[in-house]
């Protein structure tokens, strides 16, 4: 229940020395890690595999039980708090979805708020209000079952069940990994979206340090034991990493990096003679003449972009028609430079159209301005503070009494 952890945005999320320490293991997944993740900001945590990320991530909504120290929760210890209610407060994606097969789209996205007991046309109109805002139809994909969907499209339903009621924290444990790499740019761009539209405290787990930059507010580097290397901006740790772990782990190509710094709605865009269906071509094509543009865009009634056409293809036809060209090259306004770049190399096309939430045509994008934009952004590196992150110095080494408590069987689950 959101009421009992605090407003639906603007939700703080303080770690303080938190430890974990599985029975059976010399080492603690987690030693002494204190982390301040600021309301409304996207923090990601990254590290090699084994290293506690996800061990730290189910341990803020009681998935996993800490062995020590406090969560707090919008100003609120939620360590003592019955764990069912926390997590009905706290969306969770996972890989895939972790969608409920036997349940269609609308009850696998209605469940929470099910639980919680609204009424069933509530529910139903929060259900498409959801599939609207992930960007998938609700009147062809609510009566679904998940496995009539892509994996891309399971994953939307995901975040969809995720912010069914509306919660302030929304933790992500590798949200894109079973995605193909063009899908999984496009649900990023759409999280983003989403996000700044919700303004939800996100936690997000990933082994992809790009996805990282890409996404988050803020990075928190971990090594072996959730120990804290680098928690900063994605700017000054690619600017100034903290050692040689983490240059390792940035990886090579750190300057072209920085063009994923720039998101496309950074940049001014080119604007559009536009058309819609049922235009006279010959007006449009006045209008591209008198505008020196050479393609002009073609939307539907909600402003999404259709297709492009061309002069030529104008002064071929009469009337403006809703032919859509899956492959025109499109990126969303939360998109990189670099995934803009990307998007046009594989469309071989020297602009990209833009679009912003929910798909609305905002302008189109070149690669001039991406070369502009590169040079530009060589400034200096600047932003906020970064939040408080660190760990309570060494683990400590077990003492045999710890070590055999340590061995005592618990009811957490094995891996
Ligand atoms: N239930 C468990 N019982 C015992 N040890 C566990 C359990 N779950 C995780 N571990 C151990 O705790 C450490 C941290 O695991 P965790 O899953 O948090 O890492 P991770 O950083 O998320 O890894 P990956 O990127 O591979 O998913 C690992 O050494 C793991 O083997």
């Amino acid at each position: 229940m959101s009421e009992s952890i605090g407003a639906n945005t603007g939700t703080s999320i303080l770690l303080e020395e938190v430890t974990k320490q599985y029975p059976g293991q010399v080492k603690p997944a987690v030693g002494g890690l204190t982390l301040e993740i600021p309301a409304g900001s996207l923090v990601m945590f990254v590290g090699p595999s084994g290293c506690g990320k996800t061990t730290t991530l189910k341990m803020i909504n009681r998935l996993i039980e800490p062995t020590g120290g406090k969560i707090v929760i919008n100003g609120q210890d939620v360590t003592k708090m019955d764990g069912d209610t926390l997590r009905r407060g706290i969306g969770y994606v996972i890989q895939a979805g972790g969608l409920f097969p036997h349940m269609t789209v609308a009850t696998n996205i209605g469940l929470v708020p099910k639980m919680l007991g609204w009424d069933k046309a509530k529910i139903a109109e929060r259900v498409d209000e959801l599939l609207e805002l992930v960007s998938l139809d609700p009147a062809i994909y609510r009566d679904r079952y998940p496995k009539e969907l892509s994996g891309g499209q399971q994953q939307r339903v995901g975040v969809a069940r995720a912010l069914a009621a509306d919660p302030p924290v929304l933790l992500m444990d590798e949200p894109f990994g079973a995605v193909d790499p063009i899908t999984r740019q496009r649900l990023q761009d759409e999280l983003l979206n989403i996000q700044s539209e919700v303004q939800k405290t996100i936690v997000c787990v990933t082994h992809d340090f790009d996805e990282a930059v890409k996404l988050g507010d803020w990075i928190a580097i971990f090594d072996e034991g959730a120990q804290l290397v680098q928690y900063d901006s994605p700017e000054r740790i690619l600017a100034n990493p903290a050692n040689e772990f983490v240059e390792n782990f940035i990886g090579s190509g750190a300057g072209l990096k920085q063009l994923t710094l720039t998101r496309v709605n950074e940049v001014e865009l080119v604007e559009a003679v536009t058309a819609l269906p049922g235009d006279l071509a010959s007006d449009v094509l006045s209008k591209l003449q008198g505008a020196g543009a050479p393609t002009a865009v073609v939307l539907d009634s909600r402003r999404r972009p259709l297709r492009r056409l061309t002069r030529r293809q104008l002064s071929r036809m009469q009337l403006v028609d809703d032919t859509v060209d899956a492959s025109m090259p499109v990126v969303s306004d939360q998109s990189t430079l670099n995934d803009a770049l990307d998007t046009m190399l594989v469309a071989s096309a020297d602009t990209a159209v833009v679009t912003g939430r929910r798909e609305v045509f905002q302008g189109l994008i070149n690669v001039q301005t991406i070369m502009e934009a590169i040079s530009a952004a060589n400034s200096a590196v600047g932003g906020d503070e970064a939040p408080v992150g660190l760990n309570s110095g060494a683990i400590p080494a077990l003492s045999v009494e710890n070590a055999m408590a340590a061995q005592t069987p618990s009811a957490e689950e094995p891996r």
